[in-house]
């Protein structure tokens, strides 16, 4: 059952991570960690045919809500065929085995968020206390654990095509070596390398058969060339197969005759996408993602999925069709991420250190005499909110999501706030602020980043593309922590803690190796006289000694990173909320269209100069949802504002969430109304548009504010304008789910 109390403490979670050198003692620690639904529990001990499900299709496979619909399917499939459904995840660390609505909702919903769960991730991701999708290997290790026999999934990993240069093999097929369970799958991908996929098993000592059939199945198409071990051809046969092994069974059952057109579209995509690959010479690593993403370019990703999709059969073929289902809905290739794991595993280390904290301030306050700031005795404050003894108010700045907790309490208390994290004073100004942004949002990809600093942009077939994304999200979860960490980190420094010094050194090495290849690409490049970008103008003046300005290579790469970072995430949430909202108001995307089509016609493009002509299309950017709800400043020296002494040293947080949302400034702050930024730019006007700009900070405000509002409200408007000139927009159900994600960053819980 669920967790020792002991268990909830980060401290213990991660010293079991020295239980992956240990797997024996591994498994029985976890299996005290294991929550077993009371379903699953109960058709064990009473003999009941129990199937296990992997979670990464649900995860990985499909955007919410499709994959919570597939998955909730294939679970009544299971149940119509009088078996119990195991699906298998790790949710807030503790391994599920079956999971409830609420828990299949949540895991569907967090979408990519969830950390891909491989057998050697567990122990990580049940330390860390995160999320985890578990995949075929670490679906294999908890449904033995528990006793179930039966798994059946859309199809294992395998041997790469390359793999005797990369070595890339699939852990699928170790963990089918080494556990005694029946596996019923697909088969395997034709971009893998069938006939050392079957020889790999053979060593594993896998049992293969094929489900009446003399061909080894390759997922899309019945037939793979391949001859199987051997065949079955009914479960009498299976059972028959069923002896007392340490070792997997796989059985691969074709594709169904009904769904086979399509499997072989897929099918003949893939080959294509070989040979493009071998002309191409696209070998080694680069090779999967090449095919993947060009499979998806000829297949058109979803349409033929949506064909696949047909009523699932009676029998094990379901899970064909759940197959080609999950894998088109695959190859969309959405990455949608959200920092909501990392989120947990943050606070729970920090809950750690507090507790340990809290010893020492109780040890310190009895043994030593609290120290006197009589310069603040007789200040004027801003007011207070009732604190906690020893930590202040530090529960409220930990608490999910922040700023909607301090707009509670600014509501309360005023729009200014003193907050003390432990002994470290912080102030909350939530109101007015004079800022000079105020430019509408852009939707500036990582494509288009990358074009304008170096010219090109991250390859998806390399894989860079990939990396940037995923840096990015690791580099996003740090900013939460160090939201907090500027609160209470020097204290904590002082007494020799370093906070998640190691997770950023980790960050940066992996920036730094990715930027070291992008910089030699360009100094090698022999046309960078005449070719010349941001990157290569930072270069000459690294090499030139007399250059105007003087930056040296780890300058450089910091600013690209700074600038990777202020750009990419921020336009693309930006932009997703915008199209959201356009999307629940068909009356507002029509007008927008209507504007469009009146300024750039129907047959033309809308470009970077129409847009002083299209007043709406702006004034539709500029209602965003601010993407970063609280931004920081630090008093250097002691200053007053708005009547109240603000001491030196404090960490001033300004909730530029309730700023925009402050209904003594904004009517209805709620609505999505555009009109209320359409003030003609008249005299009499003038107060009113000065009051909009102070009170519109979505881009933070003074020397530190946006250095990219301007740069962005180009290019975003363009990609709003072109969304909805272009494409028409229709979504399941009547509106998209406006609710945020409980995070630092303002994206949406159910991304679109
Ligand atoms: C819709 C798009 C964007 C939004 C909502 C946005 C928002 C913000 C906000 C709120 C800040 C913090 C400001 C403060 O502390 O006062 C910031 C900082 C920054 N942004 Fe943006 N930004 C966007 C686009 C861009 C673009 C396109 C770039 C450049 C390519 C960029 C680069 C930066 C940088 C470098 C900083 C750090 C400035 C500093 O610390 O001095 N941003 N952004």
């Amino acid at each position: 059952m669920a967790s020792s109390s002991s268990s909830s403490s980060a401290l213990y979670r991660i010293s079991n991570l020295q239980n992956h050198i240990s797997p024996l003692e591994a498994t029985n620690k976890l299996r005290s960690l294991v929550k077993i639904s009371p379903q699953v529990s109960e058709a064990l001990s009473n003999g009941r045919a129990v199937v296990a499900l992997e979670s990464t299709i649900i995860s990985h496979g499909m955007p919410y809500p499709q994959n919570l619909q597939t998955a909730k399917e294939v679970e009544s499939i299971v149940r119509e065929n009088g078996a119990v459904p195991a699906t298998i995840a790790i949710l807030n660390g503790v391994p599920c085995i079956g999971l409830n609505e609420e828990e299949l909702e949540r895991l569907a919903s967090l979408g990519k968020s969830v950390q891909k769960t491989a057998g050697r991730d567990i122990a990580y991701v049940v330390a860390t206390r995160g999320n985890g999708a578990t995949t075929v290997s670490a679906t294999l290790f908890f449904a033995s654990m528990v006793g179930i026999q039966v798994f059946v999934t859309g199809g294992i990993g395998g041997v790469h095509r390359h793999a005797n240069q990369t070595m890339d093999i699939s852990s699928d097929l170790t963990a089918l070596g080494r556990t005694p369970i029946a596996v019923i799958s697909a088969g395997v991908k034709s971009i893998l390398d069938i006939p050392k996929t079957l020889e790999y098993l053979e060593t594993q000592e896998v049992y293969v058969a094929a489900y009446k059939s003399d061909e080894f199945p390759a997922f899309f198409t019945e037939k793979s060339g391949c001859k199987p071990p051997s065949r079955v051809d009914s479960p009498e046969d299976y059972a028959n197969k069923k002896l007392n092994r340490q070792a997997g069974i796989l059985f691969a059952v074709p594709i169904p005759k009904q769904h086979s057109a399509a499997g072989n579209l897929i099918e003949s995509a893939t080959q294509r996408a070989l040979t493009e690959a071998r002309e191409q010479n696209v070998t080694g690593n680069a090779e999967t993602p090449f095919l993947l993403a060009r499979v998806n370019e000829l297949t058109g990703g979803t349409s033929l999925a949506a064909n696949c999709g047909s009523p699932f059969s009676a029998n094990v073929s379901y899970l064909i069709n759940l197959k080609l289902k999950l894998d088109s809905g695959l190859l969309k290739n959405i990455f949608l991420t959200t920092m909501a794991a990392f989120t947990v595993d943050f606070q729970l280390c920090f809950i750690a250190i507090l507790v340990w904290l809290f010893s020492c301030f109780c040890l310190s306050a009895f043994f030593f005499k609290k120290r006197k700031e009589p310069e603040l005795q007789d200040c004027n404050l801003p007011p207070s909110p009732p604190s906690v003894p020893v930590i202040g108010h530090l529960h409220l700045l930990l608490s999910v999501p922040v700023h909607k907790s301090f707009q509670k309490l600014s509501s309360k208390y005023g729009p200014l706030l003193y907050l003390r994290a432990l002994t470290s004073p912080t102030v909350l100004a939530t109101k007015n602020e004079a800022v000079d942004v105020g430019k509408e949002m852009i939707n500036v990809t990582n494509n288009t980043i990358c074009r304008m600093i170096m010219g090109r942009k991250c390859s998806e077939e390399n894989g860079e593309a990939e990396q940037l994304r995923d840096l990015l999200t690791k580099s996003l979860s740090l900013v939460r922590k160090f939201l907090i960490a500027s609160t209470v980190g020097p204290l904590l420094k002082k007494l020799g803690i370093s906070l998640f010094e190691k997770e950023i050194m980790e960050v940066s090495q992996k920036y730094d190796e990715l930027l070291e290849k992008i910089i030699k690409e360009r100094e090698d490049n022999p046309n960078k006289k005449v070719d010349r970008y941001l990157i290569d103008v930072l270069l000459e003046g690294c090499a030139d000694d007399n250059a105007e300005f003087e930056i040296s290579r780890n300058q450089i790469k910091a600013l690209l990173v700074e600038l990777f970072l202020g750009g990419i995430e921020t336009s693309g949430q930006t932009t997703s909320w915008i199209m959201a909202e356009l999307i629940n108001h068909p009356e507002m995307l029509k007008r927008l269209r209507e504007e469009i089509i009146s300024v750039v016609g129907k047959t033309k493009l809308i470009q970077e100069t129409d847009r002083s002509n299209l007043p709406y299309l702006q004034a539709v950017v500029k209602e965003l949802h601010p993407h970063s709800p609280i931004v920081v400043r630090n008093a250097t020296e002691g200053c007053k504002i708005g009547g109240f002494y603000i001491p030196q040293n404090t960490t001033m947080i300004i909730n530029t969430y309730a700023v925009m949302r402050d209904p003594d400034s904004w009517e209805e702050p709620d609505e999505f109304q555009p009109e209320r930024f359409m003030v003609p730019p008249s005299k009499g006007n003038k107060e009113m548009r000065e009051q909009l700009d102070l009170n519109y900070i979505p881009f933070g405000g003074g020397r530190r504010g946006c250095p990219g509002s301007n740069l962005g409200s180009i290019f975003v408007g363009l990609a709003i304008g072109t969304m909805v000139h272009c494409f028409d927009w229709s979504i399941d159900g009547e509106k998209v789910n406006m609710e945020e994600a409980g995070d630092v960053n303002l994206s949406m819980a159910h991304p679109l």
